[in-house]
């Protein structure tokens, strides 16, 4: 079954807290990760402090963009890093064993080198994508949905599929065996808030 992933906003408001309560409240959603790529070490520290009751409280785990050492400080449940956080903290292994038993997803784009590189070095989950246009980040490669089902007919480590996923673009990835769906956008700015962007995947995730 295809569960949903949740990405924090680029910037979060100062009633954030609340729309991630909403949020989660009008799941089911799998996890959300913080993602604060302009924010500093004490900014970072207070988001975590606020939002990380919202989602364990929840039963939602939370996980932390980029830094793994931050993540097991600050009891998140796990860690998202791209190739080049990879690189800036040592290597896959490394990271591994900062997190000890934490969650660890790698972001491995179009490439099934670096997603089977990322699981046989003990990855919990690869994510691939940008899967469609996004305005949320540039993305580094573009996925074709044939990847996901490759991965998922071959591989037992679960994929995410990502970028400019909405509930009109995301059938084919949910077809195609993606295990989550990775989201900011289409919840985050949904016109009648994010407990409504939410409920909108249900019928694809049913
Ligand atoms: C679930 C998920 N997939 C991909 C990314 C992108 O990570 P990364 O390549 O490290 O880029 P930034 O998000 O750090 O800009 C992600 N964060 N989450
Ligand atoms: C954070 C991120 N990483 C991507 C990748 O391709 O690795 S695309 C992306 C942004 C996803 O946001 P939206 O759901 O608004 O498109
Ligand atoms: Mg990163």
């Amino acid at each position: 079954m295809t569960e949903l992933y949740l990405i924090t906003p680029p910037r979060l408001g100062p009633d954030f807290a609340d729309a991630l309560a909403a949020a989660l409240d009008a799941g089911p959603v799998a996890c959300i990760q913080l993602r604060l790529k302009e924010a500093g070490a004490d900014e970072m520290r207070r988001a975590i402090d606020a939002l990380r009751p919202v989602a364990q409280s929840r039963g939602v785990a939370f996980l932390l963009n980029d830094d793994p050492r931050l993540a097991v400080e600050t009891g998140c449940d796990g860690a998202h890093l791209g190739q080049d956080d990879l690189a800036a903290h040592g290597g896959l292994a490394r990271v591994r064993r900062v997190l000890d038993g934490l969650s660890l997803g790698i972001t491995c784009h179009d490439s099934r080198h670096l997603a089977m590189e990322a699981a046989e070095q003990g990855a919990d989950y690869v994510a691939f994508g940008a899967f469609y246009p996004t305005g949320t980040k540039e993305p580094k490669a573009r996925a074709d949905v044939e990847i996901l089902r490759w991965w998922s007919e071959l591989m037992e480590v679960p994929c995410v599929a990502i970028g400019g996923i909405t509930p009109g673009n995301a059938a084919p990835l949910v077809e195609a065996g993606a295990d989550f769906l990775a989201v900011v956008g289409a919840v985050w700015q949904h016109p009648d808030g994010p407990a409504a962007g939410v409920r909108a995947f249900r019928a694809e995730l049913a």
